[in-house]
């Protein structure tokens, strides 16, 4: 049997190398690493500070990304009698940065190196989850092309600072990443890091997903299966166009905060749909499975990739304009079983009751087991409606899916982790009706409170478009007039949209979904609440 690894163990309480008198750049400070080494606290001594009370820190362990001898420049400049603490230091809008604080100790007194030595030992013994070893994939083209520069720039100096190891791949092709991810040994990984947009993430999240089910034998394309979770948590590290995935679970699109993030071992559980297509596994998605309007953008703006980010903006343009809706019928699950919906105002931040509620629960057994529960315990039961009729958008994200343009997203009470999923309906409606519902997206004006507007909190979700029904009936003829001429300017009649998911296209109209509560984890925390101060 294996001996286990000894915790780091930490100094005696009273040993006064623990309590020391340190000179930092505001001031001498009485700096100290109290018994159980989860903060490091200093206060402003008196002596030397007349009137500086108030101006104390306290910097918790466990966001503590790095400590060095000498000053905080890098490379370093060895002065014996000096050590740096760098943290993670609270800005504006959810935003992090990095902190750091330069202590010179008393000459000839060695307590540097034995302060560095008694904090990393400390950040080992706090920071379990951290990742030692992480594998990063940049996507060169994502976004507007800046990933490589991103990750140099930004990134990879925190990864080097907090000692974290780093294998990068830059993707010379599309389906790189997941043919590697696929086939390699990923034993001694604790992560794999995304540099790029929503694209990029799906890529290593489906992949990840894959290489799990594979492992165990679990067979994917059977839309009933249980999924494993995997091992390995994900990072983002935002480079794409809108980055919806980045900003829904850290609450902004910046590269440095997702490395902190990353560096100081975030978990966040996420819910994943699996997307089939009879019995066989499209793609597994986090965010937006859009048909009608966001899937004929999705796969218009393809066409114009050269663009940039603008060609969403410009698609987007052209479906309001077109107005396109399409024939089908949704039938869907609902959540039961749950006080909380999509209307009830709640936002799911860091440390969300619902999610951690729902994690008993989806710990508790398929959903067929959960029924006659839920039947004795009076919450509402999950029952198979449907929806028949003309649609100009279906849409089911398992989170906000908010992104800078949105910032409360398409569905604001949506939870990161209830193993549900928030499903919109926009039935046919004019134009200018569709405008108003997408406007209030901007303007935290309720979106669904629109006629033609309705929203369920789901499990499942099955599509058929009318036409594959097997019905007789044609696709109206086009319009006359002004609307006719547009639609023909735009795509011409076309019977069908496509589903796009997490940003691509899928290749089948009719599909069924299924949400796996809790299937991945990310580094990331959730959206913090507004910190204050204590
Ligand atoms: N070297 C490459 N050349 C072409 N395509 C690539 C390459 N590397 C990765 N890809 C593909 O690029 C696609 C799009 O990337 P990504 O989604 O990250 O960018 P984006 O579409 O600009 O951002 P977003 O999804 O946030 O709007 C991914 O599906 C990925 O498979």
């Amino acid at each position: 049997m294996a001996t286990p690894t000894p915790a780091p163990s930490l100094p005696a309480m009273g040993d006064p190398f623990h309590l020391s008198l340190l000179r930092t750049p505001r001031g001498r400070f009485r700096v100290s690493l109290p018994p159980g080494g989860e903060f490091l606290l200093g206060t402003p001594e008196p002596l030397s500070r007349p009137g500086a009370a108030g101006q104390s820190f306290c910097i918790p362990i466990t966001e503590m990304v790095g400590v060095q001898l000498g000053g905080s420049g890098s490379p370093p400049t060895v002065e014996g009698n000096q050590f740096t603490v760098f943290f993670v230091q609270r800005e504006k809008r959810q935003r992090w940065s990095l902190g750091s604080l330069e202590f010179t100790v008393a000459p000839g007194s060695g307590l540097a190196p034995r302060w560095v030595d008694a904090l990393q030992r400390s950040i080992q013994l706090h920071g379990v989850t951290r990742p030692r070893k992480l594998l990063v994939f940049v996507n060169p083209v994502g976004g507007r092309c800046r990933a490589g520069e991103i990750y140099r720039d930004r990134v990879a100096g925190l990864f080097a600072l907090a000692g974290i190891q780093t294998e990068v791949i830059e993707t010379q092709r599309p389906h790189e990443a997941r043919e590697l991810i696929l086939q390699q040994d990923l034993g001694d990984l604790d992560g794999l890091v995304c540099v790029g947009g929503d694209g990029t993430f799906n890529e290593l999240m489906h992949a990840l997903i894959s290489r799990t089910q594979r492992k165990a034998g679990i067979p994917e394309d059977n839309p009933a299966a249980t999924l494993l979770p995997p091992r390995l948590r994900i990072g983002i590290i935002p480079a794409g166009s809108t980055d919806c995935i980045c900003f829904a679970t850290v609450g902004t699109n910046d590269p440095v905060t997702s490395a902190l993030h990353i560096i100081i071992g975030d978990s966040q559980p996420l819910d994943v749909c699996s997307v089939h297509h009879h019995e066989r596994l499209l793609r597994y998605a986090v965010s937006l499975v859009g048909y009608g309007f966001y899937g004929d953008v999705v796969s218009d703006s393809e066409r114009h990739r050269w663009m940039g980010p603008m060609r969403y903006d410009f698609s987007g343009f052209k479906a309001v304009l077109c107005n396109r809706s399409y024939e089908g019928t949704v039938e869907f699950l609902t959540a039961g079983g749950t006080e909380a919906n999509p209307r009830d105002q709640t936002r799911c931040r860091a440390g969300c009751l619902v999610c951690s509620e729902s994690s008993h629960q989806l710990l508790g057994g398929s959903e067929e087991e959960k029924l006659p529960q839920q039947e004795s315990t009076g919450a509402a039961v999950s029952e198979w409606q449907r929806e028949q009729g003309r649609f100009l958008a279906i849409n089911l994200t398992c989170m906000s899916s908010a992104c800078p343009k949105s910032p409360d997203g398409l569905s604001p009470s949506a939870h990161l982790a209830d193993g549900t999923a928030d499903l919109i309906l926009v039935r046919e409606c004019s134009a200018l009706g569709f405008l108003r519902h997408l406007s209030r997206h901007m303007d935290h004006r309720d979106q669904f409170d629109l006629p033609f507007v309705s929203v369920h909190r789901v499990r499942a979700l099955r599509f058929t478009p009318k036409q594959l029904e097997g019905s007789e009936e044609r696709e109206r003829p086009g319009c006359r007039g002004w609307k006719g001429l547009l639609r023909g300017l735009c795509w011409g009649e076309q019977p069908l949209s496509s589903w796009s998911c997490d940003g691509e296209t899928l290749p089948h109209a009719d599909i069924s979904v299924r949400v796996h509560g809790q299937l991945i984890h990310l580094f990331a925390r959730g959206i913090e609440q507004k910190m204050g101060l204590v």
